[in-house]
């Protein structure tokens, strides 16, 4: 049987940065941000919606409607539950079909990186959840800076999500990821360890040989 781990955490806490590390120690890791953008190409259902909806001129203006409908999104919470209700099922859709790869393939670990895992419900589809934590001082900071953003466009995303103290909580296991990564990548192999999906030595689960 394999087990589905969901990833999760704040905006910019560092879920990518976790699922690049199990990419490079081997795991399978499905991105939902990539799915979503997979479901919003067009042709897709989702992609005819979200014009009918949200109007062609998203799409007429840059030929892209992804900064727009973002801009549109994290400003306005009944667009946003709009958009929500339009890709969420489509996601959770392509989110089975690639549990049932794993399963045929006999996986030991599917990972699957869900930013909303919370918000969406999506935590049914997983067996335990990590978040990735960063206080939000820090997520505010890496935000900005990564995005390119102003603190006000910076804050209106991260208040669009639940709280990160709140995820936290409902965590099985948390990852501090304030301090270097050097220290991230030593929580993950403990986790690794405890739950018994290692794929490395058990020294190295234990993060000894590091560096
Ligand atoms: C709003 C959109 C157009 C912004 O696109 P953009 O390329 O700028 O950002 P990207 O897709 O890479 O998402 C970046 C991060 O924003 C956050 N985020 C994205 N959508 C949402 C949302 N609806 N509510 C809260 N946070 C969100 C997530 O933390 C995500 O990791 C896009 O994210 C989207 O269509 N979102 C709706 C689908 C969704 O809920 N995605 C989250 C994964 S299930
Ligand atoms: N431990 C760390 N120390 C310093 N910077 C970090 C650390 N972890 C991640 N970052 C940086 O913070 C930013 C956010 O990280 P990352 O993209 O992994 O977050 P995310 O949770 O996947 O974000 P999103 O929700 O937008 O997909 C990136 O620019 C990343 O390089």
């Amino acid at each position: 049987m394999t087990v589905f781990i969901g990833i999760t955490g704040g905006i910019a806490t560092g879920k990518s940065t976790v699922s690049h590390m199990l990419k490079e120690l081997g795991y399978p890791v499905v991105d939902a941000d990539l799915l979503v953008r997979e479901v919003q190409r067009p042709g897709e259902e989702v992609y005819r919606q979200i014009v009918e909806k949200f109007g062609g001129e998203i799409l007429l203006k840059t030929g892209d409607h992804r900064k727009k409908l973002g801009d549109i999104v994290f400003t306005n919470p009944e667009k946003r539950r709009l958009l929500n209700a339009i890709v969420h099922p489509a996601v959770r859709r392509r989110m089975r079909e690639e549990k049932e790869r794993a399963l045929k393939e006999r996986e030991k670990a599917l990972f699957l990186d869900i930013p909303l895992l919370f918000e969406s419900g999506l935590f049914s589809e997983v067996d335990k959840v990590m978040v990735v934590y960063a206080d939000e001082k820090t997520q505010l900071e890496r935000l900005m800076k990564r995005n390119n953003l102003t603190k006000e466009e910076a804050y209106f995303r991260i208040r669009s999500q639940m709280p990160i103290e709140e995820k936290r909580k409902r965590a099985d296991r948390v990852i501090d990821n304030r301090g270097p990564l050097e220290n991230t990548k030593k929580q993950l192999l403990e986790i690794l360890a405890e739950w018994g999906i290692s794929r490395e030595g058990p020294e190295e689960a234990r993060g000894k040989k590091e560096s």
